[in-house]
């Protein structure tokens, strides 16, 4: 049954919320207990006192006295009580603070871990990005939400059946009526929760797009193409389509929900003036007493409160639970194995090969990569040359082991990439992709973070700068390497684009040790004199080691001594700059076109 399934991550949550703190969930437990008990042992002596009130009203002498001593105890002991459900329902509250705390965190860090053993293609892949993305938005709400309507959902139930309890001596027709009234709406709001559900997790890629147009219309990056291109008045028209859409189905679904809910709430209502008058002709005939007949009115009346607030957390839990689903299937995803445990390979001299090595993006129909082979030998310097889109950044994204080839392997010193210890193998190689990152940290960690190990190392970081032509501007900064970059952060300072890729590569500069050094389109936004000066920098570091550069400039790409063309994930053409323009192909044609571009 559907309903059933409100349940289904509340266990999940339970443990969430245990593993922040077993003590508060315990102590929550607990209150929940008290808290469920207590209103029907309130209104039992409740109808006591009632009931000695009349008894001391008739009685005389000692009886009276004894009566009015018996009313004394039932009222301290009521005051008693009451002292505890406040004292419960406060406990729950602070416990309910506390754990909100310890859980948020508890919950981003388990978000933030798995993040760090998933793979580049994860994070490309839209749904299961998204997921993380909802996942990290709401964690530090939903589990303890989900916990607290669990929680509440027990607390209104055993509520319910101690007042069962109290009214089954009533008449066990009353039990059933109190029972079955509550039946239709709960039934009802089952239903219409159950589509609510449904509804949000069907549009979860239109609420998406939503997300993404709001980041378009309000992130800086986003906002200088709006304004200039006029793109402002577009979005927003598809932004509020969207709503639009949403709300027409969430509007009907809120008037047919309120319309079932009054009708079905008057079926309680009925009921519970039924079940007034009956106990009340029941105190005129004198088979209950005074007492007993506020008591089973309270109850009642309180049965039909905690039938409501039942269905109150079966909403929430609904809500919840699609929350949870979202974690637990972030959470649950299956990680590649970590393969291979070496840390070195038998041939240190061999350099790295690619032997037919084929590669399709997921979902792609055609290879990026097609049969390359390919031998870099040991200290050899390679340029990749090629069109857009020809496969250069994936073959370089495949050689760091960002992606695993579908077909053929890659070797490094003469061991399949798949058998290096990963860390180890990205200790050996530095990379700085087109693409890279632009830390909104301080200038001097921006650079360090090329090496974590030297992360604070001044001196080795300055004269990385001064590999990477940064140093200069970075001296001319207020507060030099210490300076903060970026706009997020008081104080930033933001620099050009040409700035920002000097930072990266002095950061590739930080990679002193590595064998292997990868260049992708760092230079596109550094003018042609820096250029030639961080490249001859590059090749001094590089001299022993393999370097590998992927650029468009020719002047770039003609110092290495093996160059490969790639067209359509094909090597089309490979050699040293000088054969190339022998052969006359393409390589010799892309050259010609550059250069009379010069002239
Ligand atoms: N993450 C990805 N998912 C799916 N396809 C991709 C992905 N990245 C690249 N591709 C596709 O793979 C092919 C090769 O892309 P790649 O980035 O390797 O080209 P490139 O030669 O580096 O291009 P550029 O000179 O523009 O940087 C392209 O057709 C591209 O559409």
């Amino acid at each position: 049954m559907r309903f059933v399934s409100v349940f289904r991550y509340s266990g999940v949550a339970i443990d969430i919320v245990w593993r922040s703190s077993a003590g508060l969930t315990i102590a929550m437990a607990m209150v929940t207990l008290i808290a469920g008990v207590l209103p029907a042992a309130i209104a039992w002596v409740g109808q006591l006192i009632v009931d000695t009130v009349v008894t001391a009203i008739d009685a005389e002498g000692a009886a009276r006295e004894a009566a009015t001593d018996a009313l004394l105890f039932y009222i301290m002991l009521e005051l008693g009580l009451v002292v505890l459900m406040t004292g419960a329902q406060k406990a729950n509250t602070v416990c309910q603070s506390v754990l909100r705390a310890l859980l948020g965190n508890q919950v981003n860090v388990m978000i933030l871990e798995k993040a760090l053993t998933l793979e580049l293609a994860n994070f490309e892949d839209s749904e299961f990005y998204d997921k993380l993305v909802r996942a990290r938005r709401e964690a530090s709400s939903r589990p303890l939400s989900l916990v607290i309507a669990t929680f509440d959902l027990l607390r209104d139930g055993i509520s319910l059946v101690s007042y069962g309890f109290l009214l089954f001596q009533f008449s066990p027709w009353a039990v059933l009526l109190l029972g079955l009234a509550g039946v239709p709406a709960f039934m009802a709001e089952a239903k219409y929760a159950g589509e609510a559900f449904r509804n949000q997790r069907r549009r979860s890629s239109e609420r998406r797009m939503q997300i993404y147009l709001e980041m378009v219309l309000t992130r800086e990056d986003g906002v200088k193409e709006v304004k200039l291109m006029q793109l402002g008045r577009l979005f927003l028209q598809r932004y509020v389509e969207i709503f639009r859409r949403i709300y027409k189905e969430d509007r009907n679904l809120v008037l047919r929900r309120g319309f079932w809910g009054y009708a079905l709430g008057l079926i309680a209502s009925v009921a519970f003036y039924f079940a007034f008058g009956w106990v009340a002709f029941a105190a005129v005939a004198g088979t209950i007493t005074l007492g007993q007949m506020t008591m089973y009115i309270a109850v009642f009346r309180q049965g039909q409160g905690a039938v409501t607030s039942c269905l109150t957390s079966i909403n929430k839990m609904y809500e919840d639970n699609l929350y949870l689903s979202n974690l637990t299937e972030y959470l649950g995803h299956s990680v590649a194995e970590p393969t291979g445990d070496k840390t070195e390979g038998p041939l240190p001299d061999d350099g790295i090969r690619f032997e037919n090595v084929s590669f399709h993006y997921p979902g792609s129909a055609t290879p990026a990569l097609d049969c390359i082979n390919l031998h870099i030998r040991a200290g050899e310097s390679l340029a990749i040359v090629g069109e857009n889109g020809s496969g250069k950044t994936t073959l370089i994204k495949l050689l760091t082991r960002l992606y695993t080839p579908t077909e053929g392997r890659i070797l490094f010193q003469g061991l399949n990439l798949q058998d290096w210890d990963i860390d180890a193998l990205r200790q050996r190689v530095g990379v700085i992709f087109q693409d890279f990152a632009r830390y909104q940290l301080k200038v001097g960690e921006n650079i360090g973070v090329g090496d974590v190990d030297y992360l604070t190392d001044r001196p080795l970081i300055t004269d990385a700068a001064e590999k990477g032509l940064a140093a200069d501007f970075i001296k001319q900064m207020p507060t030099d390497y210490d300076t903060q970059l970026g706009t997020w952060f008081k104080d930033g300072k933001e620099l050009s684009g040409g700035q920002w890729q000097k930072i990266a590569l002095s950061r590739a500069f930080m990679r002193s040790q590595a064998d292997v050094l990868i260049l992708d389109e760092p230079t596109a936004a550094i003018d042609a004199k820096a250029e030639a000066d961080i490249f001859a920098h590059f090749r001094e570091l590089t001299a022993n080691r393999i370097s590998i550069i992927i650029s468009h400039r020719f002047s770039t790409v003609r110092i290495a001594d093996h160059i490969i063309v790639l067209d359509q994930g094909k090597v089309t053409e490979q050699g040293n700059h000088d054969s190339l323009l022998a052969k006359d192909g393409q390589y010799a044609t892309l050259f010609e076109l550059q250069a009379r571009g010069y002239q």
